[in-house]
């Protein structure tokens, strides 16, 4: 099984169960692992043989964008089936950092592995 991954991917997205985290943007940043094989287009050098990782990504962007959840977990699995259905991805595991969010930590957020690893 081969991975295709992004790390830090900041995005600003309304985001968190208090009044003012209702009004303001904050950023969250995104680590995604992604099951690939990435032997056809290593070997024919065409980009529609493998995983787009810039369409992926601006979907992402665009989704996370317009969202309004409250809490990590849900914008966590909703991105997850984004990746999953639209991009046929088999296996991915997804950290969402809230950076910031805590006071007294650097980092703080959720990590979700979705879906079945390929052979
Ligand atoms: N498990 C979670 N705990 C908390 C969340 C969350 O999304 N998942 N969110 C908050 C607040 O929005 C926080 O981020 C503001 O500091 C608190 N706990």
């Amino acid at each position: 099984m081969d991975i295709i991954f992004l790390r830090n991917l900041r995005i600003e997205a309304i985001i968190g169960i208090f009044d003012w985290e209702r009004k303001v943007k904050q950023p969250v940043f995104f680590d995604i692992e992604m099951a690939a094989d990435i032997k056809k287009a290593a070997a024919s050098d065409h980009i529609d043989d493998t995983l787009d990782y810039k369409s992926l990504s601006k979907a992402v962007i665009d989704f996370v964008e317009k969202s309004e959840f409250q809490l990590v977990e849900t914008l966590a699995e909703k991105v997850a089936e984004l990746i999953i259905h639209d991009f046929n991805v088999p296996w991915l595991k997804l950290t969402l950092n809230k950076k910031g969010a805590l006071r007294h930590a650097d980092d703080v957020g959720i990590i979700i592995e979705r879906g079945s690893k390929p052979q």
